[in-house]
Order: structure tokens, then C-alpha cells, then sequence
């Protein structure tokens, strides 16, 4: 049996995607988390604790090298949101550049006056403008990145698309009409709409910050759908001006109540078909690795998915330093272990290594001696029998 400790409010059709092998909340020796946006940086982990799988795509709120440290494996659920996020920011753009939202404010407040010949007069103040033909500007092309550049070529936009880490297998998927830049300036100038679509981290933590907005074209409409701290939103405010309107998920005091910044609270990934995506996604996720040592989406481990046709599988995670294998594959010998099948793959510092055994012996001395290698941060063994 293993246990499951959730945090946030994870859709139902992922709890019920877990087997009976399973229990949810039931008991205190977790050895999965599910979670979305909790705040884990300052957690304590309980030893008890393999995998942390977080239903959605940012892992901003997870402690990565402390995580690693304690041995536990964490993933994302890349993509399962990513529509959801493309839909609300392709509506913001249309949203703000037809002015809707002080229509609607005017609407409003004359709710119960005879406005009908009034409006004629009025309506000119919501004169708006089209997307078509306009200059969009995305800043990494993921899996929201290349929807929303997809997107507005199909509405007709010139996209232009920054992403110097960019995967091969989110290249195949951008619009062939999306221009791709090398540098970020090349494009500030002439956008008449910039949206960032990157991850929050010590590198992205003020991407645009004043340099940026000053390059930034006067009535520019901006979005950051991604995270806080991507905008520099003190530089947002000195520059609203400059800005037409800045629509955000992420408000802050720097930013509130002001008419021209939009903010939202963190609903981009917030429908239904989104979080059926990404809870079924991180429950299938968790299941994969306790059962079978599956890293596939793993932020903090190589992704690796090994055939399992032994009785038994060790899977060990480690520091990638030189023999590493030649140590556990010493121990499994001196044990009489036969070895079946074998992988090893690295990522950064951290190397995961899956051995099959046809055979088992000193079960508890072997493991012992495996997890007492200094670089060794968790060795598990998985009864496949
Ligand atoms: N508002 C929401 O509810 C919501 C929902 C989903 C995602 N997000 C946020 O959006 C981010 C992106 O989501 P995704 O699913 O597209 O992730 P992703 O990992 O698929 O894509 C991120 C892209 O950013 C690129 N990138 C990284 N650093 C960059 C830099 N300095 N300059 C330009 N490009 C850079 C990467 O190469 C990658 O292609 C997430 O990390 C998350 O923080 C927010
Ligand atoms: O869980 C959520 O609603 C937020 C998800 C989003 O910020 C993400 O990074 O995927």
C-alpha cells in the first residue's frame, strides 16, 4: 500500500485515477505529495517521502536541490495547462485592445439610466483596435509559448517568438510563420503586444524589467501569465505611460488599483479540463514511479522509462560522479545477484540508475550497503514478483 498526501484542490478524476494500492490522506508516512501552487520552500520533508508530483508546470514553489538532497523525485505535468493558459491570454489581448473591460465598467454604472441614445454618443471613448496585422512578441515558446504564438498566426498576427533554450520537441510544434529571434531587444521595438511564457527562476527573476519596457514601442499592451517577479512590476508602474495596459495573474500592492493593469488571481491554468489534465497526469506520474521507477517528466532526474520483465528492480538515485556503477554493480556480485537488464542516465549533478535482478539475496544487507555509498541519495527496491 502506498500513501498519498495531497495539498491544494486536486480534481477528482485524478484521485480516483490511484489503483487501491493506494491511500489519499488517510494515513501520516507519505511517500507521494500531490500538489499544485503550495508553498514547499521552507517544508521539512518526512523520510517516508519518494515523490513529489506537481499538477501543473511551474515548480517555482518546490525546494529542487533539497528535494534532491533527501532523494525525492519531482515532476511537473508539462502541457496539461497549457491550453488553458493560451485561452486567457489570447482573450486578454483581445479583451484590452477592444477596451472591454472600462465598457463594461461604463455599462455598469448606467445600468439603470435610458442610455439607449447615449451610448451612440459615448461609444466613441471604447474605439478599439484589431489583432490582425499586429506585432506579437512571445518570450518562450513551451508549451503555452507555442500555442499562444500558434494562435496568433492564425488570427492573422506578425509573432515573433525569443526562446534561446528552446526543445527540439517544442520547435516541432511552432507555426513555421512564427520568426524566430536571437536576441530579446530585436523585437521590443516594433511589438505592439509582449507575452512571457517562461519559467520563474534565478535567471528569468526580472526578464523585464525597465531596460526592456524602455526598448518597448509607446502602447504596448503587456502579459505575464507566467509568474511574479518575471515582470518587474515597480518598473511597470514608473512606466505606465509607455504601457497601454498590463495584464497580469499575478497582482501585488506595487500594482493594485491601478486602470491599467488587469490582474487576475492565478486562474491560467484554472478550468476544469485543466485540472482533470494535470491531477490524472501527476497521479499516473506518482503510480509510474513507486511502481515501476518510471522518470519520465522528472525536473530533478533524467527521464528514463525501462522495460520491467524481472522479478525485481533497484532503482537508485545518486550524485553523478565516476563509479557509481562499478560500486552498486560490486555489491549486487558479492550478493550472487544476477543481473537482468541495466540503465544510467545523468542529469546535472544528479544520475538515477535502474538495475533488474532475476534473482535477490541479503535483501536488507544489499540495500544497506547500497544506500551507505556516500553519493547514493535513495535506493529503492520494487517486488515486481
Ligand atoms: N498562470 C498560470 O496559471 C500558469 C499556468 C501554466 C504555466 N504557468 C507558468 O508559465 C511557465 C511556462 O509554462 P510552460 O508550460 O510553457 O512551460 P515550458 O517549460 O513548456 O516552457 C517554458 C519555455 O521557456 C523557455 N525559457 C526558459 N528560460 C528562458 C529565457 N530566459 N528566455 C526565454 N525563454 C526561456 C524554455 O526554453 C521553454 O521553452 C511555467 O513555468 C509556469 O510558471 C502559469
Ligand atoms: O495549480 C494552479 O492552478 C496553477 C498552475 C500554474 O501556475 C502552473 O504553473 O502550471
Amino acid at each position: 500500500m502506498y500513501q498519498v498526501k495531497t495539498f491544494n484542490a486536486i480534481a477528482n478524476k485524478g484521485l480516483k485515477t490511484f489503483t487501491t494500492d493506494y491511500t489519499i490522506n488517510q494515513e501520516d508516512a507519505p511517500d507521494a505529495y500531490l500538489i499544485r501552487s503550495v508553498n514547499l520552500l521552507k517544508a521539512q520533508f518526512p523520510t517516508t517521502l519518494k515523490v513529489i508530483a506537481r499538477a501543473g508546470a511551474g515548480v517555482n514553489n518546490i525546494p529542487l536541490k533539497e528535494a534532491t538532497d533527501n532523494g525525492i523525485a519531482v515532476f511537473n505535468t508539462p502541457g496539461s495547462n497549457a491550453n488553458a493558459v493560451k485561452e486567457l491570454v489570447i482573450s486578454m489581448m483581445i479583451a484590452t485592445s477592444r477596451k472591454v473591460f472600462a465598457a463594461y465598467d461604463y455599462s455598469h454604472k448606467n445600468i439603470h439610466a435610458d442610455i439607449s441614445k447615449q451610448v451612440e454618443y459615448d461609444k466613441a471613448k471604447f474605439n478599439g483596435t484589431e489583432l490582425f496585422g499586429k506585432n506579437l512578441l512571445v518570450v518562450g515558446l513551451g508549451n503555452v509559448g507555442s500555442l499562444v504564438a500558434n494562435e496568433a498566426v492564425n488570427l492573422g498576427m506578425n509573432v515573433r517568438g525569443y526562446d534561446p533554450f528552446l526543445s527540439a520537441d517544442s520547435a516541432w510544434k511552432i507555426n513555421n510563420r512564427v520568426q524566430r529571434l536571437t536576441s530579446l531587444y530585436q523585437a521590443l521595438k516594433d511589438a505592439d503586444y509582449v507575452t512571457i511564457h517562461v519559467p520563474k527562476n534565478k535567471d528569468t527573476i526580472g526578464l523585464i524589467s525597465t531596460k526592456e519596457i524602455q526598448a518597448m514601442k509607446k502602447g504596448v499592451i503587456l502579459f505575464n501569465y507566467a509568474r511574479g517577479g518575471i515582470v518587474d512590476n515597480q518598473a511597470v508602474v514608473e512606466n505606465l505611460g509607455k504601457i497601454q495596459f498590463y495584464c497580469t495573474d499575478f497582482g501585488d500592492d506595487i500594482i493594485a488599483d491601478n486602470e491599467k493593469v488587469i490582474t487576475t488571481p492565478h486562474i491560467g491554468g484554472s478550468t476544469l479540463e485543466a485540472e482533470d489534465n494535470g491531477a490524472i497526469k501527476a497521479a499516473n506520474t506518482i503510480m509510474n514511479f513507486l511502481e515501476n521507477g518510471d522518470t519520465v517528466n522528472s525536473v530533478n532526474l533524467p527521464g528514463m522509462k525501462l522495460p520491467f520483465n524481472a522479478p525485481y528492480r533497484f532503482t537508485i538515485m545518486h550524485k553523478n560522479v565516476p563509479n557509481m556503477v562499478g560500486q552498486i554493480t560490486t555489491f549486487l556480485a558479492q550478493a550472487h545477484v544476477n543481473i537482468n537488464n541495466m540503465a544510467n542516465a545523468a542529469k546535472g549533478e544528479t544520475a538515477y540508475t535502474i538495475i533488474d535482478a532475476d534473482n535477490l539475496n541479503y535483501k536488507e544487507q544489499l540495500i544497506n550497503q547500497i544506500q551507505a555509498i556516500p553519493e547514493v541519495r535513495r535506493v529503492r527496491l520494487i517486488d515486481h514478483r
